[in-house]
């Protein structure tokens, strides 16, 4: 367990408790990917919230449970071992340090890029498996949910009159898309009160850079988002279900329409949060700039 002293904890960022209690937010849009209308109301969402829930998707539970439960004994197994898959520079296991610009955070985690060859040995060898174990495990969950998004973003285009419907999907599709895969996990917190602190921050407020992010987490709450109106909002957590973010790209693409959403996560007292993000993103060498009327059908 990890014991947490005054001196630790001075360093991390947290939300004080004299600010208001963050609500939970029960009018988060969700999106059923199986009803022909979903596409007006996936643009109503990305307009209004950048941000939406998605219900009937075709990701395979036992992708989700087979990779959530290698998670669990990555991180479960001892710091000194998990060091060995690190630093994350920015690929690998990483503990605290978010990013490059000395950002902080309560919480460790695993990043993969999902085009590249990526050696899975340093994780097989804290998890004592073999790594082609693992590469099909991640293979399995990061396929479907890519298969998940570019269904998404081509009834988005659809909803948007834009033709073809693949301008946005064939980025992710593309064999040098710059797409990242994410493993988050949060230990809870228990001396928090001690410090006269509501919530220590997990993850930073933040936008994600690329097109477009799907998480997919347990049943610990944590994630927030910002309304248009300024107010931080507790997402409710579904273990069942996909949030999906407007990245910056997105937006820019659709120039300013589609807002990227800033989000955040706080940590829990009792419970531990996992959450797993894949980032679809274009390739790095693509020019991203608005989607023009060229593309629209008149
Ligand atoms: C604090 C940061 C971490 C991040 C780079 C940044 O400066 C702001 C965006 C962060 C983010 C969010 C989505 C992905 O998790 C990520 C890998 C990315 O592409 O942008 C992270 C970055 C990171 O952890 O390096
Ligand atoms: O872990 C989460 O729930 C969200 C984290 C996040 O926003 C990110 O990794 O970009
Ligand atoms: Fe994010």
């Amino acid at each position: 367990m990890v014991v947490l002293t005054k001196p630790t904890i001075d360093h991390f960022p947290i939300v004080k408790n004299s600010f208001k209690s963050p609500s939970f937010f029960n009018d988060i849009p969700v999106i059923d990917l199986s009803k022909p209308d979903s596409k007006n109301l996936i643009v109503n969402a990305c307009e209004e919230f950048g941000f939406f829930k998605v219900i009937n998707h075709d990701v395979p539970m036992e992708f989700i449970s087979k990779l959530e439960s290698e998670a669990i004994k990555f991180f479960s197994s001892p710091l000194s071992e998990k060091l060995k898959a690190g630093p994350a520079d920015p690929f690998g296991y990483g503990n605290k340090k978010i990013g490059q610009n000395g950002d902080i955070g309560w919480v460790e985690y695993i990043l993969l890029s999902t085009n590249s060859e990526f050696n899975y040995q340093k994780f097989a060898s804290v998890l004592g498996v073999n790594p082609e174990n693992i590469r099909a495990a991640v293979n399995d969950y990061v396929s479907a949910v890519k298969k998940m998004s570019c269904e998404i973003l081509e009834k988005l285009a659809e909803g948007l009159n834009i033709h073809p419907t693949n301008v946005f999907s064939k980025l992710l599709m593309d064999e040098k898309s710059d797409s990242v895969f994410r493993v988050n996990h949060y230990p809870p917190c228990p001396d928090i009160q001690e410090f006269n602190a509501k919530n220590l921050i997990g993850f930073g407020e933040h936008t994600d850079p690329q097109i477009i992010s799907v998480l997919r987490s347990n049943n610990t709450s944590g994630l927030q988002i910002l309304l248009k109106n300024g107010h931080w909002i507790s997402v409710p957590s579904d273990q069942n279900s996909f949030f999906i973010n407007v990245g910056d790209s997105l937006q820019v693409m659709t120039n300013g329409r589609f807002k990227s959403v800033k989000h955040r996560v706080l940590t829990n007292s009792v419970k531990s949060r996992l959450s797993m993000i894949y980032f679809g993103g274009p390739p790095l060498t693509e020019k991203i700039g608005e989607i023009r009327r060229r593309f629209a059908r008149h």
